[in-house]
């Protein structure tokens, strides 16, 4: 595909008043050339944004729009839709046939069969050809794919952390595939800024629960990616855990090895070879794993990992701030790459800590 770089982006968001939205106006505050010209609500049009959110005053002035494509494409080049599963099914085909770019940060554009979608999400799949021009946009692993695109589908959080921990050692060809189980940690920001029982405070506070056991919808994503490493289908087992925290997930992988004489070491410099040049990917040397923490607030994924002899399997800790590199950060990385900008453009800045 034959792509020019333009030198700035106007920029709109759809769902701008949930977690996800406010993550990229965050984000975008800060970006060189990228400005946010519309937030667009489908409840508050007409109201100040900053009225909803006062640690915004002064740096949103503007009032919410209403989610009118026409309007939008009057304002903005790029749309970012930071809105709920079967919701953005609808919005993006609108946006992009009003000649907008766009890019989704739910899961209703990266599976790419229809029925897979439907098992998952339980929901009506998108049309086809939609489904299909929607380049998946896992930065580190396709990012070329991504350049001069007109549709992005942002990964999801679960999968970004997964995915970039296990890819390497996949594709290489040092673990067995069919033996990976995963365990995913999160905070409970993931679950969106709307009120649900399993988010309320007395629910979460001093307790750990694991839920979706067998049925995480980003099962099929992860062993879409894992596929491509593998060169063959994949399956794995995935259970996502609810933890008292904000921000942050942690995925535990453990796999066994084919060739048991394989050392962290080694491992470790596989993964430093494969991520060479990535600025957001940081591997740690061995003995070393990554909190949560580490990455709060930034778009970095921190990965560190260990290989048990005793065993002849590997354990592989991946984390990522949820909302950023899991959402918000991940999809202004995959802004920079459509648009042919360095990807790092607005995004490297340090961890917030403690
Ligand atoms: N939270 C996270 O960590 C991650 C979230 N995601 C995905 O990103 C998307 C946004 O998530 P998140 O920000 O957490 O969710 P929130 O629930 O916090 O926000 C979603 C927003 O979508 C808007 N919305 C709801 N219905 C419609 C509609 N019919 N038309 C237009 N806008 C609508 C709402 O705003 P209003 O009422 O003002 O229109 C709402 O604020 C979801 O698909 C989610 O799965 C992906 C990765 C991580
Ligand atoms: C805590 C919590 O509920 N997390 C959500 C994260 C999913 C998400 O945010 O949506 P995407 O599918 O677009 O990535 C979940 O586990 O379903």
């Amino acid at each position: 595909m034959t792509h020019t770089a333009t030198s700035h982006a106007r920029v709109a968001i759809v769902g701008s008043t949930g977690y996800g939205g406010v993550e990229l106006i965050r984000l975008l505050a800060a970006h060189p050339q990228a400005t946010v010209t519309s937030v667009v609500s489908s409840s508050s049009a007409g109201t100040l944004f900053s009225e909803g959110f006062p640690h915004l005053t002064e740096i949103v002035t503007d009032e919410l729009d209403a989610v009118d494509p026409e309007l939008i494409r009057s304002k903005a080049d790029v749309v970012f839709l930071a809105t709920p599963h079967g919701v953005s099914s609808k919005l993006a085909p609108q946006f992009l046939d009003a000649g907008l770019k766009v890019i989704d940060l739910s899961g209703d554009f990266r599976l790419k069969q229809p029925e897979t979608y439907r098992e998952w999400y339980k929901k009506d799949a998108p049309e086809q050809a939609y489904l299909d021009r929607a380049v998946f946009g896992m930065c580190e692993l396709f990012g070329d794919e991504v350049a001069g695109a007109d549709f992005v589908s942002n990964p999801g959080c679960f999968p970004t952390a997964t995915t970039l921990g296990l890819y390497p050692a996949v594709q290489a060809g040092w673990i067995d595939p069919d033996t990976i189980i995963i365990d995913s940690k999160t905070g409970v920001s993931g679950s969106g800024r709307g009120l649900n029982l399993s988010a309320h405070f007395s629910e979460v506070n001093e307790n750990l629960k694991a839920y979706k056991v067998g049925q995480h919808q980003h099962t099929p994503e992860i062993e879409m990616v894992l596929e491509r490493a593998a060169g063959r289908p994949v399956t794995t087992t995935f259970t996502t855990h609810l933890v008292p925290m904000t921000r942050g997930i942690m995925s535990t992988m453990y796999a066994t090895l084919t060739d048991k004489s394989r050392s962290s070491a080694e491992f470790a410099e596989l993964y430093r070879q494969f991520y060479e040049g990535r600025r957001f990917v940081r591997v740690r040397p061995t003995g070393v794993y990554p909190a949560t923490k580490e990455v709060y607030g930034s778009n970095y994924c921190d990965i560190g990992m260990n290989v048990d002899p005793r065993t002849g399997r590997i354990t592989i800790i991946s984390v990522i701030d949820n909302l950023v590199k899991g959402a918000a950060g991940q999809a202004i990385q995959n802004l920079n790459l459509m648009m042919g900008w360095d990807e790092t453009l607005g995004l490297l800045f340090t961890p917030v800590y403690p």
